[in-house]
Parts: structure tokens; sequence; C-alpha cells
């Protein structure tokens, strides 16, 4: 129904080529971390979404925004977690040196990366990979399982403990 982003970016221009409303809520443009928290909250609030959806929304939310979306908010990070949180993740997981790595969907709690875990699958890194490389093969498996995350999530919920979420079967 609606992006918000953080900054100027592409997403601005996808959203309005499909006719989407779309704003930025810059960092830069609030005293501090907590006002740009409210004033995120009270943007997207204004929209009165069922989902938030965070596709490479690269700040971490804080406790206005978690209060008010609080188990509404679904994450993609481009790592199994609980392997390799942060921003950094791609480049984290090759400078490790692990054979598999991939693309987790998740409920986002007040951690960062650390709410319950929706979908995964796994991607090889391959021995010539550089970051670039290797996050893109990691973004063509995201698209797709965010986007049936999404679907899933809207059609027939999601049950959470906290730790684990389940969504419920046909
Ligand atoms: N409260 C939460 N907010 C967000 C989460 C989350 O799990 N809890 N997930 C992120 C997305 N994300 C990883 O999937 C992520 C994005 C950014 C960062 C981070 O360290 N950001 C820094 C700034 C980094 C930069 O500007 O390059 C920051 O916010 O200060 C960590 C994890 C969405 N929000
Ligand atoms: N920790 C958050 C994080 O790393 N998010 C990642 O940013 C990328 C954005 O790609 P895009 O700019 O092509 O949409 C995506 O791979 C997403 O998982």
């Amino acid at each position: 129904m609606a992006v918000v982003t953080d900054r100027a970016c592409d997403a601005l221009g996808h959203a309005a080529d499909a006719g989407v409303v779309s704003t930025a809520v810059e960092l830069r443009d609030h005293p501090d971390r907590a006002a740009w928290d409210v004033a995120l909250t009270e943007v997207v609030s204004d929209f009165a979404p069922d989902l938030v959806v965070t596709a490479g929304f690269m700040k971490i939310l804080g406790p206005a925004f978690l209060g008010r979306f609080a188990g509404r908010i679904v994450n993609t990070h481009p790592a199994l977690l609980p392997a390799f949180p942060g921003a950094h993740a791609v480049a984290d997981a090759l400078a490790y040196g692990v054979a598999l790595t991939g693309s987790t969907v998740h409920l986002v709690d007040e951690g960062v990366d650390t709410g319950p875990i929706l979908a995964q699958e796994a991607v090889r890194v391959l021995p010539d990979d550089d970051e670039a490389g290797l996050h893109e093969r990691i973004k063509i498996v995201e698209r797709r399982l965010l986007v049936e995350v999404v679907a899933a999530v809207a059609e027939r919920g999601v049950v959470s403990d906290g730790r684990k979420a389940v969504i419920p079967s046909e």
C-alpha cells in the first residue's frame, strides 16, 4: 500500500512507476535517532498497514516503531540466521569461509536479526564468489522467498511465542 524509505533511493522510483505512494523519512532531517524513530512510526501509521515489510531497509527500528507494529514486521536478511546478523551479512559469510549461506525471512523484534524465523533457503558459496556475485544469487532466492512468506502471512496470519513462529497451514 506504500513504500517508505530512510533515504533517497531507487525504491522510491520503482514505487512511483508501480503507482504506489512513497516517501522518505531521513535521519538527517531529525534532531536525533529517537525523533526519527517517532517520525517514521507516525508516517507508516498514517497508512494503517496490517503488515510492515523491511526489504533492504538498513536502519535498526527503534522502540516507538516496534511498539506500534510489534509482531507485524517481516524482514528479509541475506544469511542463514542466527549466522551473520547485521548490516554486512554477505561479506561476513565470505570472510568466514562458509560453504553454505542463504536467505532468511523473519519477524522483527527488539533485537537485531533475532526475531522468530519464518522461512530460510540455502545458497551455496562458489569458490570464485565475490560479495556482489554471492549477494546477487542470494537476492534471487530472497525475492521469491519474501513474496511467498508475505502472501502466506497475509492469507493465513502468523502465530509466534516470541522465539518460534508458525504460519498456519492451508
Ligand atoms: N529492531 C530491528 N530493526 C531492524 C531489524 C531487526 O532485526 N530489528 N532488521 C533490519 C534489517 N537488517 C538486517 O536484516 C539490518 C539493517 C541494518 C543494520 C545496521 O546495523 N544499521 C545501522 C546503520 C547501517 C548503515 O546505515 O549502513 C544502524 O541502524 O545504525 C542491522 C541490521 C531492519 N531493522
Ligand atoms: N541486514 C539487512 C540486509 O542486509 N538486507 C539486504 O539488503 C539487500 C538489499 O538489496 P536491494 O538493494 O537490491 O534491494 C537485500 O539482500 C536484503 O536482504
